[in-house]
C-alpha cells in the first residue's frame, strides 16, 4: 500500500469474500478471499483462462457470483455502482465513433440525469486529469491508440468514480505509450485518491505498479500467492525495474504461473 495517499483516500473497502464463479457445471474460480484498502493498487494475474475477467467482471458488479460475495463500504455488491468505473483493453470498441471525446466522457453522466452544463464540466475536468484537455472535440478516431485509452479512462472516472477497474488496459498499445500511461494511472490512482485494481498478463508491469499482486492458478483457480510490493509509493520505468527487489517480486511471481 502507498502510505502517502490512503489514508484520505475516498475509497470504499472492497472485501472478497468466498466468491466463486461457474459457467454451467464448469466451475473456475473457488473460494477466493481477498480485500482493496481505500487507495490501494492491487494487480491481478495468472495464466491464460485462469478466470482474471471473470473475476474482474464479478468486483464490477457486471455479473454475479455462483457463491460467496463482494462488498463494497461493507454492502453487498449487486449491480454496477457509480462507485465503480471500468476499462477494457478494446478501446476501439469502448468509444462511439459518432461521438466527440467530450461527449464520450459525459456519455455514462447522461443517463444518471446529471444536467447537461454539469455533465460537460465534469467531462472536461475529467479530460484534465488525464492530459486530453484539448482533445476535447475531436472524434475518436481522430486519436492514437494512447489517447483513445486515456478517453476510456477519463470516461470510468467521470461519474465520481473511487475504485477503477482495468481489465489489461494497455495490451494492445505499443511498449513505449504502455509506459507512458501505466505512469499516468500511477498519477491518477496519487492525485484523485483512488483505488485501482488492475488485470494483466505482464507480470513486470503488475510488480511496476501494484502494492500488491494477486496470483490466481489452478483449476478451479484460487489465490495461490499475494506478493506485498515495496518498492516505495514513487516508480521510474528505469529506476524501479533495475531494483533487485523488483527481479525478486517477478521470479517469485513467474514461478507459480510457469508451473
Ligand atoms: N461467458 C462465458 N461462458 C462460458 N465460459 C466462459 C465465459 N467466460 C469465460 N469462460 C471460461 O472461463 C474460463 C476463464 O475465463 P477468463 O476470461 O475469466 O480467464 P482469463 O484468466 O481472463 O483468461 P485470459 O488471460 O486468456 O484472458 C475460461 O475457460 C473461459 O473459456
Amino acid at each position: 500500500m502507498d502510505g502517502s495517499n490512503v489514508t484520505t483516500s475516498l475509497a470504499q473497502p472492497m472485501q472478497v469474500n468466498g466468491l466463486s464463479k461457474s459457467y454451467g457445471p464448469v466451475k473456475v474460480i473457488e473460494k477466493l478471499d481477498m480485500h482493496v484498502d481505500p487507495g490501494d493498487f492491487v494487480c491481478i494475474v495468472g495464466p491464460s483462462g485462469a478466470g482474471k475477467t471473470t473475476l474482474l467482471r464479478c468486483l464490477s458488479g457486471l455479473m454475479p457470483a455462483t457463491s460467496g460475495e463482494v462488498r463494497v463500504g461493507g454492502k453487498v455488491l449487486t449491480e454496477p455502482l457509480a462507485e465503480i468505473g471500468v476499462v477494457f483493453q478494446d478501446y476501439r470498441g469502448s468509444l462511439m465513433p459518432w461521438m466527440r471525446t467530450l461527449d464520450n466522457v459525459a456519455f455514462p453522466l447522461q443517463g444518471r440525469g446529471v444536467p447537461k452544463a454539469e455533465r460537460e464540466e465534469r467531462a472536461r475536468k475529467c479530460l484534465a486529469d488525464v492530459g486530453l484537455e484539448n482533445a476535447a472535440h475531436q472524434y475518436p478516431w481522430e486519436l492514437s491508440g494512447g489517447m483513445q485509452q486515456r478517453v476510456a479512462i477519463a470516461r470510468a472516472l467521470a461519474y465520481d468514480a473511487h475504485i477503477l477497474l482495468m481489465d489489461e488496459p494497455f495490451g494492445s498499445l505499443d511498449a513505449q505509450t504502455k509506459m507512458g500511461l501505466e505512469d499516468l494511472v500511477l498519477d491518477l490512482r496519487r492525485r484523485l485518491k483512488i483505488s485501482v485494481i488492475v488485470v494483466t498478463h505482464d507480470i513486470d508491469e503488475a510488480v511496476y505498479l501494484a502494492d500488491r499482486v494477486v496470483v490466481l492458478s489452478g483449476k478451479p483457480s484460487t489465490i495461490v500467492d499475494t506478493v506485498d510490493v515495496d518498492l516505495g509509493p514513487e516508480r521510474d520505468q528505469i529506476r524501479t525495474k533495475s531494483d533487485p527487489k523488483f527481479f525478486e517480486y517477478r521470479n517469485r511471481v513467474m514461478d507459480h504461473i510457469m508451473r
